[in-house]
């Protein structure tokens, strides 16, 4: 075991000192403010991934560099695991510790007892493979990883400018190269010829669907949208708009998966654009959530969310099971979360398996990983559809009996390839969308006739203290503060339809409030109910109090 090298460390700790005012958090989606402040985070984040490397035997570990949805002053960090999924539970905690550490030689010192404490042998190799989003504060921030990536001696790459998928997907790719499960190439360029390949493949001989507007939210997914469609052709003609990259303050701003979501609206920029029945979709800042929407006859918006991707292909794949005739063998199943419409889990809970776990990627993705097809997706458009390892071995040695299962079998197997294992990519998911409507040859309409949504809504409270709020089964609970939940459960039980739940946003200082009803305006008056009722009873300043709120 060779030591810790403390004088490279030091000195380029040094260049990177912690704002002694702050506490920093590995949060569902990593470490995640303002990107004016994150700058001893990133070099302490590359240190820990050359650690993150060397504890995996050199397997490479992924960084991205992104706040996602989030305004264009944030920023944020996360690390990916060697298959490409999110940095496992553990991690997160030693991240935190070792991000608060006060000074160098604190970080130096909590450094040398981590590693004492997890044995980490520092004479192994370290690889890490890193990208950044479009945002003003990412070169800088890249340039502090890369200290912390050199400190450890760790061997960096770097994947540029590209999507937060894009990067999962590289990760898994460089790490089973040469092996019987390689993923893909390893390039952006290979992943992209990958998805294309499958398309290609899964929509031959149906009629060409019509071009479809991509809003890229002014961010990363724009450079990838415009890759995507030239290497697509005519096979899908994309329209990519909100495209502009450099204009300062443009990003999620006003457009983007995030703002369709949460206003329920088209983003305005697309209203002269959008004609009645035609379809449209919306990626957000790092292109790993996706939302498509219409207009329908009279200029009603209408949006097709996460869940109702997860109604749409989920029947997709059990049609095909059945029609490859694997249906006993490969069973689907679905995840969600407690902000999925009361809707989508009626609908789809009639039909197939559906779990509800905690808000947060990694909790969907682990729970999809138990069914033999997973398919999950969060309201907001995040998702993906995982194969287990024992289904992809099933569709690799089945020997259809008819050419009709051949067909069918074929398909499945190219679904593989189009769908992104690793996370959710709303680019991969718009093309597995689009296969689907192409096979079912249905319109925005018909898809989103499958179930009616009920109408909901969600209100932020901020509150002196949200580490005060704990809940409990799937976070549809709450255990803390004491009594909250006996007055939420009085309320709701006066609206009809009603459904509501409080929970403590993992990504942002605020408490977050979900409300649902039969009928729009009880689900607004619910909504801003519960909020007054939690910002009253955790000691909201009665003068700040919003006005919205009942
Ligand atoms: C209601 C909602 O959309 N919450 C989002 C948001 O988490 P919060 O913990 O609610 O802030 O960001 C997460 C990361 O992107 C995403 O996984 C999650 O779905
Ligand atoms: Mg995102």
């Amino acid at each position: 075991m060779s030591a810790l090298p403390v004088d490279s460390l030091k000195s380029l700790a040094d260049l990177h000192p912690k704002p002694s005012h702050l506490t920093f958090q590995y949060g569902t989606a990593g470490f995640r403010t303002l990107g004016s402040v994150l700058d001893s985070v990133m070099f302490r984040v590359g240190v820990l991934a050359g650690l993150r490397s060397k504890k995996l035997d050199g397997k490479t570990i992924g960084v991205m560099v992104t706040a996602s949805h989030n305004p264009e002053p944030d920023n944020g960090v996360k690390l990916v695991d060697p298959r490409g999924e999110m940095l496992e539970n553990a991690w997160e905690v030693h991240a935190t510790t070792l991000a608060n550490a006060p000074t160098t030689d604190a970080f130096v010192e909590a450094l040398s007892a981590f590693v004492k404490a997890l044995k980490i042998d520092l004479s192994k190799p370290a690889r890490v493979v890193y990208a950044r989003d479009t945002r003003p504060s990412g070169p800088a921030l890249v340039s502090a990883l890369e200290d912390g990536i050199k400190a450890i001696g760790a061997e960096g790459r770097d994947a540029g400018v590209t999507t937060t998928p894009v990067l999962h997907y590289l990760v898994r790719a460089i790490n089973t190269k040469g092996t019987p499960e390689e993923y893909g190439e390893d390039s952006e360029e290979g992943y992209l010829n990958k998805l294309t390949a499958a398309f290609k493949k899964l929509v031959a001989g149906k009629p060409a669907s019509p071009p479809l507007i991509v809003d890229c939210a002014n961010g990363v997914g724009a450079k990838i949208a415009a890759k995507l469609s030239e290497s697509l052709g005519d096979t899908l003609r994309l329209i990519p708009v909100n495209t502009a990259t450099t204009t300062p303050e443009a990003l999620n701003n006003s457009c983007g998966a995030d703002y369709v979501k949460t206003s329920q609206k088209l983003p305005p920029s697309l209203a002269s654009q959008l004609k009645a029945g035609q379809r449209a979709c919306s990626l957000d800042g790092d292109a790993d959530r996706l939302i498509y929407y219409y207009l329908d006859d009279r200029s009603k918006f209408h949006m097709l969310d996460g869940d109702k991707i997860a109604a749409l292909v989920a029947a997709f794949v059990v049609d095909l099971t059945k029609a490859a005739g694997l249906e006993s063998q490969i069973k689907v199943g679905i995840v969600q979360t407690a902000y999925a419409n009361g809707g989508s889990t009626k609908y789809l809970s009639e039909r197939l398996p559906v779990k509800c776990v905690p808000t947060g990627v990694k909790h969907l993705h682990h729970a999809a990983e138990k069914y033999d097809v997973g398919v999950y997706f969060e309201a907001n458009g995040h998702g993906t559809v995982l194969f287990s390892p024992e289904s992809l071995k099933t569709l690799s040695s089945h020997q259809p009996s008819t050419p009709a299962q051949s067909t069918a079998l074929n398909y499945l197997v190219q679904l593989t390839n189009v769908i992104n294992q690793t996370v959710g990519d709303g680019l991969s998911d718009m093309l597995l969308v689009e296969v689907v409507l192409a096979h079912k040859a249905y319109s925005g309409e018909e898809w989103d006739s499958l179930y009616v949504d009920l109408p909901n809504r969600l209100v932020k409270v901020v509150v002196a203290n949200r580490n005060i709020f704990k809940t409990e089964d799937a976070e549809r609970r709450l255990v803390s503060p004491p009594g909250l939940q006996t007055k939420i459960d009085e309320l709701v039980r006066r609206y009809n339809g009603g459904r509501t739940f409080v929970r403590p946003s993992g990504t942002e200082d605020v408490v977050r409030v979900y409300a649902e009803a039969i009928v729009r305006s009880q689900a607004d008056e619910l909504a801003f109910r519960i909020a007054g009722l939690v910002y009253d009873e955790t000691g909201g300043d009665p003068a700040r109090r919003p006005v919205e709120f009942l």
